[in-house]
């Protein structure tokens, strides 16, 4: 309670030159809301973008609690938090938890109150991203997603990463549909304002992210941003994708083509994706 107000005092009262300002902290609590992937969905530009909203801030790095580490238990979550003052939403982004079976139970035991987003994007593509990140360059994607029969590789969880609906259920089965919300990943990094506004409406944010907020960097290919200094992603992020075999393509499309009509048609009954269809081909 004492920190509490302590706090409130040193929020709302500017220190004049000859007072020392209060040195104090908000007391830690988890997420407002947390990106839970799918992992090379975009969930880094996502937070990055989110982040330059003045009300929005986030822990260092991805936290990782509900799927590795949740055994080093609460406290050392809420350690890892920024101290932020109620106003202000704490988002922290983790995308393997999307994934993880026992997240959404671990999650919302932790907060029942948590805002979950989840950015997905076509599955064959994020699967190539998957490929060029950890392969670092080395092997082929044939190899890599294909078992020695030349059938779609089933056991391989990159590939596994991609069946959206088998995954979303285990969220949908513990969070009411009215804390979720679903981002489309392929738009995200080519129309950035047409997923941020309907997001700064969910979360209840005013829309200070706008058409003013971004720009194309033609040497990036992709959107950056105006903040206090100009802002683009790392290396790590929009690395060049291999050109794949058509029939690889093919045999991909067809693994995913059904989990993707039921993906959509989760989202559709739930009402969790507001925008308009995804431009993925099923
Ligand atoms: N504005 C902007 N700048 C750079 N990159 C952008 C942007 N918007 C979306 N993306 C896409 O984000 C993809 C990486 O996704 P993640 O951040 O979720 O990857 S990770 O799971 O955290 O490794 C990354 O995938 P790759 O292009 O395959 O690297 C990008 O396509």
């Amino acid at each position: 309670m004492a920190t509490i107000f302590l706090a409130f005092l040193t929020f709302h009262n500017s220190p004049s030159p000859l007072q020392l300002p209060l040195v104090t902290s908000w007391p830690r609590r988890p997420p407002d809301v947390v990106i839970i992937g799918v992992k090379k969905g975009g969930t880094r530009a996502l937070l990055e973008m989110l982040k330059l909203h003045p009300r929005v801030v986030s822990p260092q790095g991805e936290v990782h609690f509900y799927d590795k580490y949740f055994e080093r238990g609460t406290d050392w979550y809420l350690s890892r938090m920024p101290s932020a003052s109620p106003d202000l939403l704490i988002i922290e982004k983790t995308p393997s938890y999307f994934v993880t079976p026992d997240a959404p139970l671990r999650m919302i035991g932790v907060n029942p109150d948590t805002r979950v987003v989840l950015v997905v994007r076509d599955p064959v593509t994020r699967l190539v991203s998957d490929f060029v990140q950890l392969s670092k360059g080395e092997g082929d994607f044939e190899t890599f997603v294909l078992s020695p029969d030349g059938e779609v590789s089933i056991d391989s969880r990159p590939v596994w990463t991609g069946l959206y609906a088998s995954h979303l259920l285990k969220w949908t089965d513990v969070f009411p549909s009215k804390q979720m919300h679903v981002v489309n990943g392929d738009r995200l990094a080519l129309d950035p304002v047409a997923e941020i506004v309907p997001l700064q409406q969910f979360l209840e944010l005013k829309p200070l992210i706008n058409e003013d907020t971004f720009y194309f960097n033609s040497t990036k290919g992709f959107f950056c941003w105006h903040s206090k200094y100009d802002k683009c992603l790392g290396e790590g992020k929009g690395r060049p994708h291999p050109e794949v075999r058509n029939e690889t393509l093919v045999k991909l499309k067809e693994y995913y083509s059904e989990p993707n009509r039921a993906f959509f048609r989760i989202l559709t009954s739930l009402d969790i994706y507001k925008s308009h269809t995804f431009n993925w081909s099923y």
